[in-house]
């Protein structure tokens, strides 16, 4: 149903009379209270009103070196803005204290706001996201008084230098080399080949001037594995690159196109001994290595950010989820009873099936993320203390969560992106550059699979101390609880208990069956390196089982807690329903082998499905409204909050350069030669 101008869609208007619940009421616990929303909003006001932001020609008409230059632009204007922002909580973007820095830029960046005004990628997040966090987290006192300050108040501008060409994953094999050399007091840093070149950090191509670099450091010809570095990457006037520094732009990528991922080379460079980071280990003048109690402090950066990505995803797929349901309840199609009129295509089972439980991930994927952040918040101050006893499981509950909050929503934006059908396709659309955000995710920080196989390390330890009668941290308390899964199945019942016993009983079943397997093998004579690798795919499955288990259980738990009206409270429960009953039943052989699931309760889980699926369908506008995303944020003709897709799809349509003339001059340089000789 076309609107009248200017109106509001009355498909929309109808779902959002329909709506059995106060959306502001979720907007706010959403938020983390009332005041957090109205400084959202101004926020949002004062970066969105601003035209500077505004792109004359949509930038997918642009060439890549006009994008880039864009953002370039506008990045800088953006955190120009933010040191200028008058009031509210960002009032002081003056330098924080360096505990935290880490907490600055997560409450700064943190959002949606970023990804509407740089929407292919920011040229200054590593700068942010990796480098100022990296100075905070390795740096001495000295170190940090030096760098954050220059840092921070961006009189340089850094990156993150660690994958190389030949290694992203394995870094204990990087190539790069930074020798000591104590007669100067400086380290020499060398690319000994070419895969040692570093490629992939973001910024590094033309916008960063400085990178932490990490290398293989030697010193007194003994090397010590790997340690970052302050490198100068070009002249703090010019920008041009440094003596020894070769340096560059990638090239096009799927997506995340203006992050301007570099490459870089080092012939011979040397730096001062004082630029490595030495909070953690240490080289003397005279060259002696002083160790630090675990060389894994080093992998600290990459922990926060695998902590803040699960944030991050929730935040796409919350936008990707109310471009596909708004457009859904615009959109009618076929017809579902002879010579009724044509449903919207929100109506048909199959479309909820692919919105609603992309809808309940993004409340999955918040209460997760904002558990994770207080564990590592917790853990972080212990390490500050020297207290490393729960390192391990923050490692391993960051690996499976980043891994797992990625991959869903990944398919969710795919999933919705086609529940669009052929507008769904369109760049206009802002799915397609969503999808390309979300599913870099699923490589950078950590490649899910080998990020799955570091949660299992932690399980098979766990595992094993389990079996011997040891006490085990919550995370895995359960391996104690369901260690033996052959023990006689009880009754399965449809309640939210039950389901959560159920996950945690197939986690505990994978866990074992992987251990078991690994120990057979081993057993016939495999070395435990080999059976590691024959065992991969089940180590894999256990970890994301065990992952799935714990988010289904901070989900309902989360919900249950929540102090809300009566309404919210209903709807809320059933999306942390369906959320669990989806996961299950799309695992159901897992849970009819491991779990008290037996084949003749499956009809009854699937009946649950479809019943929540009607329960939430009249909710379904109601609820991606409450995620109360700025029409500017949404960026897509299929999502605007007042559903005229059709005259906005049209719009875009105009803006295509194409569509400047009536006829391009290719027709007469081409097509119509080619057609005379076809005459
Ligand atoms: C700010 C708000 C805005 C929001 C917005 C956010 C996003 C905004 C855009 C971002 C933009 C893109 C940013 C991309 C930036 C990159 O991608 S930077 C590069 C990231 N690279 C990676 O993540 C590499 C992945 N690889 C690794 O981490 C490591 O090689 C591996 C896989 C963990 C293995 O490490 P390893 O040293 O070989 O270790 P290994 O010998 O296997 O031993 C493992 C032991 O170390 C432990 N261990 C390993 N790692 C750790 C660790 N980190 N901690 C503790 N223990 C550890 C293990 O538990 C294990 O312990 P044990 O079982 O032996 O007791
Ligand atoms: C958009 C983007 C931005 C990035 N930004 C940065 C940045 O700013 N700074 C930076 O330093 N890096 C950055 N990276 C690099 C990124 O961190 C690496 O690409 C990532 O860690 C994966 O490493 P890889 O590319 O070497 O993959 P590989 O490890 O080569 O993966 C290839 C395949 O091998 C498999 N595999 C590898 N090892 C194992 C194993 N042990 N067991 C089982 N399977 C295995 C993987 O599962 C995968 O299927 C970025 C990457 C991308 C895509």
């Amino acid at each position: 149903m076309v609107s009248e101008n200017g109106a509001v869609n009355e498909d929309l208007v109808k779902e959002r009379q329909n709506c059995s619940f106060n959306t502001l009421e979720l907007t706010h616990l959403l938020d983390g209270g009332e005041a957090k929303t109205l400084e959202r909003k101004e926020r949002e006001e004062y970066f969105l009103s601003d035209p500077a932001f505004k792109d004359e020609v949509p930038m997918e008409y642009l060439s890549h070196q006009e994008q880039y230059e864009h953002s370039v632009r506008k990045a800088c204007h953006m955190f120009r803005k933010l040191q200028e922002m008058p009031h509210g909580s960002m009032d002081n973007f003056r330098e924080p204290p360096v505990e935290s820095v880490a907490q600055r830029i997560k409450q700064l960046l943190g959002g949606m706001l970023g990804s509407a005004i740089l929407k292919d990628g920011n040229p200054l997040a590593l700068h942010y996201v990796m480098f100022l966090p990296t100075l905070a987290g390795q740096g001495t006192v000295e170190q940090q008084a030096y760098w954050i300050s220059r840092a921070w108040n961006l009189e340089i501008v850094g990156t993150y230098a660690q994958t190389e060409l030949g290694h992203g994953t394995f870094i204990r094999g990087l190539e790069t080399t930074a020798t000591y050399d104590p007669s100067t007091q400086e380290f020499v840093l060398n690319s000994p080949t070419l895969t040692a070149y570093k490629w992939w950090p973001g910024g590094l191509g033309h916008t960063a001037n400085y990178a932490v670099v990490v290398a293989q450091l030697y010193t007194q010809g003994k090397c010590h594995g790997i340690h970052p570095f302050i490198v100068q990457l070009r002249d703090e006037e010019t920008h041009m690159p440094m003596p020894g520094i070769i340096i560059g732009e990638i090239g096009a990528k799927l997506g995340m196109n203006t992050t301007n991922n570099g490459y870089l080379g080092f012939k011979q460079v040397r730096i001062p001994r004082e630029n490595m980071l030495m909070k953690n280990n240490k080289v003397l003048e005279d060259g002696t290595y002083v160790k630090s109690p675990s060389d894994k402090l080093t992998y600290g950066t990459m922990m926060f950010v695998r902590v803040v990505i699960c944030q991050d995803m929730a935040s796409y797929l919350s936008k990707a989820v109310t471009i596909a349901t708004r457009y859904s309840a615009v959109r009618h199609q076929s017809e579902m009873k002879p010579g009724a009129p044509e449903p919207q295509v929100l109506d048909y089972r199959t479309q909820q099936y692919k919105l609603l439980p992309s809808i309940a991930s993004v409340f999955a994927m918040k209460f997760s993320a904002n558990w994770i952040w207080e564990m590592y918040n917790v853990v972080n101050s212990e390490l500050d203390q020297g207290d490393l006893e729960r390192l391990p499981e923050l490692h391993a509950v960051s690996c499976c969560l980043k891994a797992l909050c990625t991959s869903d929503a990944a398919s969710a934006v795919e999933i919705v992106r086609l529940a669009c059908g052929g507008h769904g396709y369109m760049k206009s659309s802002n799915l397609p550059s969503t999808y390309g955000l979300v599913t870099a995710a699923c490589t950078y920080e950590g490649e899910n699979t080998v990020l799955l196989l570091q949660t299992a390390r932690y399980l098979m330890k766990t595992w094993q101390q389990a079996r011997s009668g040891q006490t085990l941290t919550p995370s895995v308390a359960y391996l104690n609880l369901y260690s033996d899964w052959r023990q006689p199945r009880t009754v399965w019942e449809n309640t939210t208990d039950c389901v959560i016993k159920a996950f945690y009983q197939v986690a505990a079943g994978k866990v074992k069956a992987a251990a078991e397997h690994m120990e057979r093998r081993a057993k016939g004579g495999m070395t435990p390196e080999d059976a590691w690798n024959e065992t991969s795919i089940e180590l894999v499955a256990a970890s994301t089982a065990h992952c799935r288990a714990f988010i289904v259980e901070k989900f309902i738990e989360t919900v249950s807690k929540t102090d809300v009206s009566r309404p919210l409270q209903a709807v809320l429960c059933q999306m942390a329903e369906l959320y669990a009953v989806y996961w299950l039943l799309n695992n159901k052989g897992d849970f009819l082998m491991f779990s008290n699931l037996s084949p003749a309760d499956v009809d009854g889980l699937q009946l649950w499905l479809e019943q929540l699926l009607t329960k939430l369908r009249p909710n379904a506008v109601g609820i991606v409204d409450s995620f109360d995303i700025h029409d500017d944020i949404l960026a897509s003709p299929l999502g605007a909050w007042d559903g005229r897709v059709y005259e906005r799809l049209f719009e875009e349509s105009q803006k295509s350069p194409l569509n400047k003339e009536p006829v391009n001059k290719s027709f007469h340089e081409y097509m119509k030669p080619f057609l005379r000789s076809n005459l």
